[in-house]
């Protein structure tokens, strides 16, 4: 995870983020802390050509438009096109049927490295149905079956938040237990892994190897946070977390001890 996340930062990869509206800001600085450099870029006049500029294209649609949708689909085909890696974040998937077939008209057209979500998500994807509240999980069902039978399904590596992470090829499945609940007290946490997920695999490395140091440090940048005196609930966790995200892994490591 050490050198992973060092490459990043002396990389300063530049992730091109078609993401939701709630959480623009917070990833683009999450990004900047976490040692990368980001870019918004929604509109299907020059998504593509973003794509091509950037290291790495995260395909969010916690608030997707039509119009929208034909901008990740141009950035994501761009991408694959020049072996620039592709995370798609399935926001909401299982909510309506316009985000399921949105979802499917992306995977039609672009090849994602990775797919993130949460358990509810990620079993939509794969027919399995469990209980879902707009973009949150509230059922867990078996992470490792649904991270599994996604990895498989769309040939890609799946990465399943929740109090476990699960990270999985369909051949190797890793889980990740750092993390603090508080995580899931502030909008956009999981859509900022997203962003930092895209970072790391814009690095040389193994895919599953990438996703799951991406995993990892995040959770202990959380619980590093989380830790700190005056940390009371998400308003005071929130500065802590941003500045836990430009710590080394030694640092958080040896402050969680
Ligand atoms: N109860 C929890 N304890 C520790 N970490 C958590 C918990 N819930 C979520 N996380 C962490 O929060 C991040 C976002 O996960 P999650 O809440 O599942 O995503 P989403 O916001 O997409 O639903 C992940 O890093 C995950 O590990
Ligand atoms: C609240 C909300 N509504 C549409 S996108 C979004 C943000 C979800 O972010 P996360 O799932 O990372 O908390």
């Amino acid at each position: 995870m050490n050198e992973i996340v060092q490459k990043v930062r002396a990389q300063e990869p530049l992730i091109h983020n078609l993401t939701n509206a709630v959480v623009m800001n917070f990833s683009a600085n999450g990004l900047l802390a976490f040692g990368a450099s980001p870019i918004m870029a929604n509109a299907k006049e020059d998504a593509a050509d973003v794509a091509k500029l950037s290291n790495g294209v995260l395909i969010n649609i916690g608030t997707l438009t039509e119009a929208q949708l034909e901008a990740m689909i141009e950035a994501g085909k761009a991408a694959n096109e020049a072996g620039i890696p592709v995370v798609i974040d399935p926001v909401g998937v299982a909510a309506t049927n316009f985000r399921t077939e949105a979802f499917q008209r992306i995977v039609e057209q672009v090849h994602p490295d990775v797919i993130k979500g949460n358990a509810g998500e990620l079993a939509h994807l794969v027919g399995i149905e469990l209980e879902t509240k707009g973009v949150d999980a509230v059922g867990e069902g078996n992470s490792q079956e649904i991270a599994g039978k996604v990895a498989v399904h769309f040939q890609t590596i799946a990465v399943l938040t929740g109090k476990v992470d699960t990270v999985s090829d369909g051949k190797q499945t890793l889980t990740n237990e750092t993390g603090h609940a508080l995580l899931s007290k502030v909008t956009g946490a999981g859509c900022l892994l997203g962003s930092i997920i895209t970072a790391c695999l814009s690095v040389e490395g193994e895919n599953l190897e990438k996703a799951y140091a991406a995993v990892k440090y995040y959770g202990m940048a959380a619980a590093y946070a989380a830790s700190q005196s005056g940390v009371n609930g998400p308003g005071t966790f929130l500065p802590q977390f941003l500045d836990a995200l430009t710590m080394e892994p030694d640092t958080l490591e040896k402050g969680l001890m």
